[in-house]
């Protein structure tokens, strides 16, 4: 008999939710994990960390206050780095408490160490922090959830402090007065918009002609509107060609010949899968070259009892779709039944304004020819929108002018992760606008957006029809 019913590598979203689903089901489970990981990188060097960062930015800018308060209004005149980790160290520490009392109270046994393949069924462990020697374990089942850590182009020399990368700008010694952002996805989007509220400098380069192509294209002209006005500098188009470092901070060089001065160079440009030091090959898998391990529909890889979920198997590497994707794996891996992924799959962009959309943008619609309507509310025109001092927020449904049903729900602004929720809720019931329409909302509130853009679409929908009944 194997030692374990199931072993997780990695004990992030996906390996923590693997487990505890393998525990509900009374199978003998473990997790291996380096000593200080617990919570893989959304606690420690990803999604906590910067989210939390985030909440002490506004907090302690005024920044969401100054609209009611004047363009001066601060909570504290000189932010520290300090300032900003405190709040950061003490969520990640309750978060790591609260994963350790979940995996222990479901008797899941936590390995301590770095895991990697002796052969398809045995795993080995090291734990470096001890130096003690490889110890080995076996498994019916293994669940891959070893996730990614940043790409580190090869000719760019990292040190932590000038020219660092998106775990190391949670160390910095000081907030920079200038900084360069290299790549705007959602990491560099996210963290140029925190750096440019605390009085940063910022300046993003990005490759390619825009930023966020998945998103609604006139909520990223709402949110690069805002980015300007807190002074950030867009250059798209351009890639780094290298960064010189200097006694007082660095020069990106771009291809095109420019080169920008900063006191700190951040590259956010892609993520690398964590599949090195797992010794594939011994358990006859393979990755990609950027680290990646495919698996079918059931997470399963090409080697049956082995699953990968998680930032490791790619897009669309989310916290959120880890979590899943573990429950999944782990159900199917000891054939208890469950749905495939949920179609609906709601994104959340925490950038300052914050974005969040679920279903079809605009552009997706036009390029398949769905016929839609679109209706649209402003915060401020909304009583909580001005109580909140909020001009800026909307929320755009996208309504089939065929069943009127949802297609898509878009929001910019204030609690727009938060909201997003009830659209999708609608959608993933097949709902149509008439719910929203004929439903009572709470006032003032920002929910009542959706009764606000419903009728909007309702009122054109009802345009269109006049006009085409005229004779
Ligand atoms: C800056 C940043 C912000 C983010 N913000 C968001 C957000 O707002 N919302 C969202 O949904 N997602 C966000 N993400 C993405 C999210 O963090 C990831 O999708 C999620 O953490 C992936 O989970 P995972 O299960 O793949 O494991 P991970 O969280 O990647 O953890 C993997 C763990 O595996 C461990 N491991 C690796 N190799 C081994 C081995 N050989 N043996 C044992 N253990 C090993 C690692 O130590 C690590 O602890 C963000 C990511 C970053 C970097
Ligand atoms: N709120 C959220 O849900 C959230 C937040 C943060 C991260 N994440 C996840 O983390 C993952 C990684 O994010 P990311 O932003 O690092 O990666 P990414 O791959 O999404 O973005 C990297 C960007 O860098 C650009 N780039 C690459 N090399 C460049 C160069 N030399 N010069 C200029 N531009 C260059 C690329 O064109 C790309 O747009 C994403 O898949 C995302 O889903 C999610």
């Amino acid at each position: 008999m194997a030692d374990f019913d199931l072993v997780v590598l990695g004990s992030g979203p996906g390996g923590q939710k693997a487990a505890i689903a393998a525990a509900k089901l009374g199978r003998r489970v473990a997790v291996v994990e380096k000593r200080h990981m617990m919570g893989g990188v959304c606690i420690n060097t990803g999604t906590i960390p910067s989210k939390t960062l985030r909440e002490a930015v506004l907090y302690l800018t005024g920044l969401n206050q100054r609209e009611l308060y004047g363009a001066s209004y601060r909570v504290k005149d000189d932010i520290t780095v300090t300032d900003l980790g405190m709040r950061t160290q003490h969520v990640i520490g309750r978060e790591i408490q609260v994963i350790r009392s979940q995996l222990s109270r479901n008797h899941v046994s936590v390995l301590q160490g770095t895991g990697r393949f002796l052969d398809p069924h045995t795993i080995g462990i090291t734990d470096e922090e001890a130096m003690t020697e490889e110890t080995k374990v076996t498994a019916d089942k293994i669940v891959i959830a070893t996730g990614t850590s940043p790409a580190r182009p090869a000719s760019v020399e990292f040190d932590g402090k000038t020219v660092i990368d998106s775990d190391a700008i949670l160390h910095l010694d000081r907030v920079p007065e200038t900084l360069v952002v290299v790549g705007a996805g959602v990491i560099g989007i996210e963290y140029a918009s925190m750096f440019a509220a605390l009085g940063t400098k910022v300046t993003v380069v990005e490759r390619r002609d825009r930023m966020l192509e998945f998103c609604d294209l006139e909520i990223v002209e709402a949110l690069k509107y805002h980015l300007r006005d807190l002074a950030v500098t867009f250059r798209f188009g351009e890639s780094v060609a290298g960064v010189e470092r200097r006694p007082r901070g660095a020069l990106t060089l771009l291809e095109s010949g420019k080169k920008i001065p900063a006191d700190c160079v951040m590259y956010s440009a892609g993520r690398q899968g964590k599949t090195a030091e797992l010794c594939l090959d011994a358990a006859g898998l393979t990755a990609d070259d950027r680290g990646r391990i495919s698996v079918d529909s059931n997470y399963a890889t090409t080697v049956p009892h082995i699953y990968a979920v998680g930032d490791v198997i790619g897009f669309p590497a989310l916290a959120a779709t880890s979590m899943e994707q573990g429950r999944l794996a782990a159900q199917h891996a000891f054939g208890e039944p469950a749905g495939g992924m949920h179609e609906l799959s709601p994104i959340g962009i925490y950038t300052i304004p914050e974005i969040s959309f679920v279903g079809k943008s605009e552009d997706e619609l036009t390029r398949d020819k769905v016929p839609f309507e679109v209706g649209i509310s402003r915060y401020r025109e909304l009583a909580r929108g001005q109580i909140i001092g909020d001009s800026y927020g909307m929320l755009k449904l996208l309504v089939s002018s065929l069943d009127r049903r949802l297609l898509g729900v878009h929001v910019f602004g204030t609690g727009a992760t938060e909201l997003l929720h009830i659209g999708q809720t609608l959608m993933g019931c097949g709902g149509t606008v008439d719910y929203l329409v004929n439903a009572v909302f709470n006032y003032p509130t920002l929910s009542e957006s959706y009764k606000v853009a419903a009728l909007d679409a309702m009122n054109k929908m009802r345009t269109v029809a006049r006009l085409a009944s005229d004779r």
